[in-house]
């Protein structure tokens, strides 16, 4: 796990969808030409779509080889498939119905539409994860190249929600959640050590709601209290903010690339 995360600050929320959606360009290039493929891990959330969406929007999407690249979910809410408020459903819309992705390497989590339980559609998740594991990978899931996280104004990613059950999971990858604080309450969600086997974590995040849970996640809390505090990738971990987010950090933290 990476030690003191790196923080890069834009103007506002567009500049900063758009500059995620450049860095994810970049960076998934560089991965498929050495490596022939990629794994890319989604989040929810409207900073979350609104950098997928300004990656449809861009000619420059097209250098990435959309044939070779696998996509998860961090975390869906367990509504059927189609339904509007899964992560899936704004992924698809904002992005994936407009590129030429091989459905086989698309990825969503079961909803209930599948016929199982929540808990059982955490298992099944977690079995689709090790299918793709290579002996290479640390554990039981991809060694995901980048792993996008939306954050919550309490320091909430993926569904690891302060206090809850899940955020203190070290052994399975993929877990169900129920009461979630944010709606809707059954979840199922990606946990900490899933997390962590990410090359690259990227915690995206805008507005002044979230610039306490920015602070916090950068200084001395802890996981279980700001589960954000504990999303760091293997090789990298990225906070991508816009000024509104960032407006709390400690100086000490050192030097902040502000575009
Ligand atoms: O299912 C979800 O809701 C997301 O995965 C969640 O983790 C989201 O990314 C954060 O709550 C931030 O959401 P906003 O960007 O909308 O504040």
């Amino acid at each position: 796990m990476t030690g003191v995360p790196t923080v890069i600050v834009h103007r506002d929320a567009e500049l900063l969808a758009q500059a995620v959606a450049a860095r994810l360009i970049t960076r998934l290039v560089d991965t498929q030409a050495a490596r022939g493929s990629a794994h890319l891990v989604l989040t929810g959330g409207t900073v979350g779509i609104a950098t997928l969406a300004a990656l449809a929007g861009t000619a420059a999407h097209d250098a990435i080889d959309w044939r070779a690249l696998d996509i998860w979910w961090g975390d869906e809410r367990f509504l059927p498939t189609g339904h509007p408020e899964r992560n899936e459903t704004g992924a698809r819309q904002a992005l994936l119905d407009h590129v030429d992705v091989d459905p086989a390497r698309v990825h969503p989590m079961p909803g209930p539409d599948s016929g199982m339980t929540a808990e059982e559609a955490a298992d099944a998740y977690a079995v689709e994860l090790a299918k793709a594991a290579r002996p290479e990978d640390h554990g039981p899931v991809p060694s995901f190249d980048v792993l996008l996280l939306g954050m919550g104004p309490d320091g909430h990613v993926a569904s690891l929600f302060p206090g809850q059950p899940a955020v203190y999971e070290e052994d399975r990858p993929v877990v169900s959640v129920h009461g979630s604080p944010k709606p809707p309450p059954t979840r199922v969600s990606l946990t900490f050590p899933a997390l962590r086997a990410a090359r690259e974590v990227w915690v995206v995040a805008a507005g002044e709601e979230k610039a306490q849970a920015v602070r916090m996640a950068l200084s001395d809390a802890g996981p279980f209290q700001v589960p954000a505090a504990g999303a760091r990738g293997r090789q990298r971990t990225l906070f991508l903010l816009d000024r509104a987010a960032a407006h709390k950090i400690p100086p000490s933290l050192g030097r902040i690339a502000s575009p």
